[in-house]
């Protein structure tokens, strides 16, 4: 028998969610930890502490990862410090000690080795209760400045894993010490896609595969700014290509009720649906060119896969997060980025040269590669084994 699998096993804490940019790091680096562990014949355990209402309580029980809710308040951002006072901050912000009490019992019961927190509101009782109980508490922070949730919890961190080096300048001095670049796990499934399996299981039977197929995503939830732009874009767009467009659940219907206002040939060039789900590996692969906002965990995917873009970015993201995020990227010639007014106009101007040339397509494309990071996953796992207690 081997010697190491008389080892224990390792016991890890995951918190945060709410989006998918904050869920699927989590997820990735689970997965990561628990294929090194078995190499050395180690188990993982694991409890993932979320909230109720966020994608991480329909993802972490479909792994097969023991799930725990916790109560949390959102933590609102506003420009005018007497915003935060609205009675809708108070209410949320009274959650975060029973959230806090809650975590804490779990971790007292889980008694994990580290913890590892990737953001979203939820992180925050989970992280402040992992700093009371004394376990190691490791933050993943995707974007290039710290999110609220992250910024709350950096005074408790024992360290600070950031995406990319351009974060290291703007962490808060204290807690610059503590800081590692991993990037931001990408899941490894979604590196391996397989184009003609999304035609065949999505049954996108009537897409032209001599013209470029666009996916349009507006991240889990949907972009209601990038929906609008589509549909007004819709017949000009399929005319010259097929298109993908993942809308967001909560509009889907409304959508929808618009398609027969499509021409029949070019209506079969396009597949609405809310939320990719397990076949987004697919949908990328078949994608040419990707239409989307920039939150980081869309970039960390577009440039290990190497996919040319067009970003509308969320403007009124924490110091305009995205449009940074965007604009860095658009900088290095991997994408195009919509300035102003999000018009039909605006993003016909983008989209056509890239749609009219596959040469150009493909120079953006190894642009957008060599910022892709695909060893974030390997990276993280070798903080949080460093990290841990045992
Ligand atoms: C509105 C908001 O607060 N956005 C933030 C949120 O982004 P948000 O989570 O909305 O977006 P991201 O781009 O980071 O991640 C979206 C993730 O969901 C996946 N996906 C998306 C749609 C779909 O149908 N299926 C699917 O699997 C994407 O492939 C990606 O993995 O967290 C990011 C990471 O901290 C930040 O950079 C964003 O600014």
């Amino acid at each position: 028998m081997n010697s190491a699998s008389s080892l224990p096993p390792f016991r890890l804490i995951v918190t945060g969610g709410g989006t998918g940019g904050h869920t699927y790091p989590a997820l990735t680096a689970v997965r990561t930890l628990r294929a090194r562990l078995a190499e050395e014949g180690r188990a993982l355990d694991v409890l993932w502490i979320g909230a109720q209402d966020g994608l991480e309580a329909r993802v972490a029980p479909a792994e097969g990862i023991a799930f725990t809710p916790v109560s949390t308040g959102k933590l609102r951002r506003a420009s005018n410090p007497l915003m935060m006072v609205s009675p809708s901050n108070v209410r949320d912000m009274a959650r975060v000690p029973l959230g806090v009490a809650q975590a804490r019992r779990a971790i007292l019961a889980f008694r994990p080795d580290v913890v590892l927190a990737t953001g979203g509101y939820v992180a925050v009782p989970a992280g402040l209760a992992a700093r009371m109980c004394r376990r190691p508490l490791v933050l993943h922070e995707q974007t290039v400045r710290l999110g609220l949730a992250n910024r709350k919890l950096a005074g408790s961190a024992t360290r600070i894993a950031v995406s990319s080096e351009s974060s290291l300048p703007l962490l808060p001095a204290a807690v610059r010490g503590i800081a590692v670049v991993t990037g931001n796990p990408v899941r490894p499934e979604v590196l391996g896609g397989d184009a003609d399996k999304a035609v065949w299981s999505l049954g996108l039977r009537g897409f032209d595969r001599r013209l470029p197929t666009v996916y349009v995503t507006g991240g889990a939830q949907g972009a209601q700014q990038i929906n609008d732009v589509v549909r007004d874009t819709l017949p000009w767009l399929l005319e010259q290509a097929n298109v993908v467009h993942q809308c967001g659940p909560a509009n889907f219907d409304a959508l929808r009720a618009q398609l027969p206002l499509l021409r029949p040939d070019l209506a079969a060039r396009y597949h609405l649906t809310g939320f990719v789900g397990p076949e987004l590996p697919d949908v990328l692969a078949l994608a040419d060119l990707v239409i989307s906002r920039s939150g980081a965990g869309t970039l960390a995917e577009l440039t290990a896969l190497g996919k040319p873009a067009v970003f509308v970015p969320l403007a009124t993201s924490a110091g305009n997060e995205q449009v940074h995020n965007a604009r860095y990227l658009e900088a290095a010639g991997a994408a195009v980025t919509l300035r102003g007014d999000v018009t039909p106009d605006a993003l016909r101007a983008a989209a056509a040269p890239l749609l009219a040339d596959p040469a150009l397509r493909a120079t953006m494309s190894a642009r957008a590669r060599a910022h892709g990071r695909p060893d974030a996953a390997a990276r993280l796992t070798d903080l949080l084994l460093a990290t841990a207690t045992r």
